[in-house]
């Protein structure tokens, strides 16, 4: 009892010199400092009971950014602002509060089932110093923990690993989202390099405002927010934790608002992937193993951007060369994709892509997406597609009366209206997109309510299924005259007995040949 008073007067007497140092270790000079903390860390280790954890800013080789720091940063943030008297502040997200920290030198404490543990902010500065209105550029900062040494396991085992999931969490919450693009700038010369650069990501697109039937916007909810929290999963049966997503259909479907609606679901950043102005495939390589992970790697118009037909034989072959090359040794495989790729002369090939869909995730860990679109899918090599690669196809297309519900309650802020009937006879005859229906709803001027835009819409359905019903007819029309002309009376007699039509009857009636 007598001994426990004498330490908790002891500890509390030391705790006090220890606030003091943190709060005057900055007037010292560096090396009467350098030796005070070491002779008192000796002493103190005598008879003080407690023990400290450094995390350092910087891994060893001062290369990266220690991840734990970060981590324990955005805790010590998000829990000292009650009680730390000096934070830093930083605006992360418009329209969203300040996002605060911990600042250097200042010490705060944290309660974890019950244990009491306190967090100090430090920082070395590099002994030759200039003076400079900027901070010194390697400077080295740190959070120190200290805790009772009876408390050990409690804090290494469990409350250490708490934070650093915590800090993680709240981190993704607060960062601000980016969209990288690899376009080469006009002033850029044509050897160099293509780099990412970005923007904010801040499209305001969600599944809610996506235009689709809703069982399906469902299916594909589901199918990101288990992969995304599928960390364990993967790592149970060795995949790695990436997934393929090939979106298809024809311009104006929305494939584009689905990727921004899938990053703002996951908070995933977007890497929009410019396969045309990527020099090779080793540049192929170096920008991918750029990407961070949760993120979302966008080939957009796959289908124009690789000579896909023209490899469709090579890449056949290398499927099928796959199953040899596991028994050769790496070296040989490398050499005989180097001289595919000499060969094909070309910039990024269909095998490069493959090869990195395939194996590249392994080398860079943390979740990734890869999505394809395409406005052609029958245009695409199935070696790109087959699943396991592009795990999902999801298909988007023309606007369904569902569809067309999601558009009138954004635009509009309609959830019926007598004239939806119409709609919807219109749009289950005719084709129109999504990004058609939208452009007819939108109000035009302050004095347009919302009748003239379901109106508007209604003519242009209207329009769009006349325009079809005559193209069919110029279609029809087309075919019969030219079977009149390549075929002369025989195949006229075969057509006529296969309920064709010829082109005088079609130009009659209106009808199309051949059913
Ligand atoms: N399914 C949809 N839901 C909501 N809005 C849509 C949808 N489809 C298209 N739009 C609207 O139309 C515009 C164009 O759509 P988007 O760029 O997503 O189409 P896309 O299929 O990617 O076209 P492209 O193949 O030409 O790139 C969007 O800005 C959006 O306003």
């Amino acid at each position: 009892m007598m001994t426990g008073e004498i330490w908790t007067q002891l500890s509390s007497a030391i705790t006090g010199l220890v606030l003091a140092w943190v709060m005057f270790e900055q007037y010292f000079p560096h090396q009467l400092r350098g030796y005070l903390e070491k002779y008192s860390q000796k002493l103190m280790s005598y008879v003080y009971p407690y023990i400290q954890i450094t995390f350092h800013e910087f891994t060893s080789e001062r290369l990266k950014r220690s991840e734990a720091f970060s981590a324990i940063q955005s805790y010590l943030g998000s829990n000292s602002t009650k009680t730390a008297k000096r934070l830093k502040a930083d605006v992360v997200r418009n329209n969203e509060p300040l996002v605060l920290t911990m600042d250097d030198y200042e010490e705060v404490t944290d309660v974890f089932d019950g244990v009491k543990v306190w967090w100090s902010s430090s920082k070395t500065v590099p002994k030759t110093q200039s003076i400079s209105f900027y901070p010194a550029a390697d400077e080295r900062r740190h959070y120190r923990l200290t805790f009772h040494k009876r408390n050990r396991d409690v804090i290494t085992k469990k409350y250490i690993e708490h934070v650093l999931k915590e800090g993680k969490l709240i981190a993704v919450k607060n960062r601000q989202r980016k969209l990288f693009t690899n376009n080469s700038s006009k002033n850029s010369y044509a050897w160099k390099s293509t780099k990412w650069s970005h923007v904010v990501f801040e499209h305001p697109a969600t599944f809610d405002t996506l235009a689709m039937e809703t069982k399906k916007k469902e299916e594909i909810k589901k199918d990101l927010t288990k992969f995304s929290k599928g960390k364990d999963y993967y790592a149970k049966i060795g995949k790695a934790w990436k997934r393929g997503y090939l979106l298809y259909g024809p311009p104006g479907t929305g494939k584009s608002t689905m990727i921004s609606a899938m990053a703002n679901l996951l908070d995933y950043d977007i890497y929009d992937l410019e396969l045309t102005t990527v020099k090779d495939n080793s540049e192929l390589r170096k920008l991918l193993i750029e990407t961070t992970g949760k993120s979302i790697i966008v080939i957009e118009d796959i289908d124009c951007s690789l000579d896909l037909t023209g490899q469709r034989k090579k890449t056949k072959e290398k499927d099928d060369d796959d199953q040899s090359d596991k028994e050769k040794d790496p070296v040989s495989k490398k050499k005989k994709e180097a001289e595919e790729e000499r060969k094909s002369g070309s910039k990024v090939t269909l095998s490069g892509l493959l090869n990195f869909i395939d194996g590249l995730w392994s080398a860079c860990g943390g979740e990734r997406i890869i999505v394809f679109t395409t406005n052609y899918v029958d245009k695409l090599d199935p070696a790109l597609i087959r699943r396991g690669r592009m795990d999902k196809h999801i298909e988007l297309s023309y606007c369904c009366f569902e569809a067309f519900k999601v558009l009138a309650k954004n635009y509009l802020e309609l959830e019926s209206h007598e004239m939806f009937g119409k709609i919807d006879e219109l749009l289950g005859e005719t084709k129109m997109t999504p990004a058609d229906v939208a452009e007819n709803l939108m109000p035009m001027s302050d004095e347009e309510d919302e009748e003239d835009c379901l109106k508007r819409l209604i003519e242009g359905l209207e329009t769009a299924k006349e325009e079809a019903r005559k193209k069919t007819k110029e279609e029809a029309v087309s075919k019969a005259e030219k079977a009149d002309k390549e075929g002369g009376e025989t195949s006229s007699q075969v057509a006529k007995e296969n309920g064709e039509i010829s082109a005088e009857e079609a130009k009659e009636n209106g009808v199309i040949a051949g059913g």
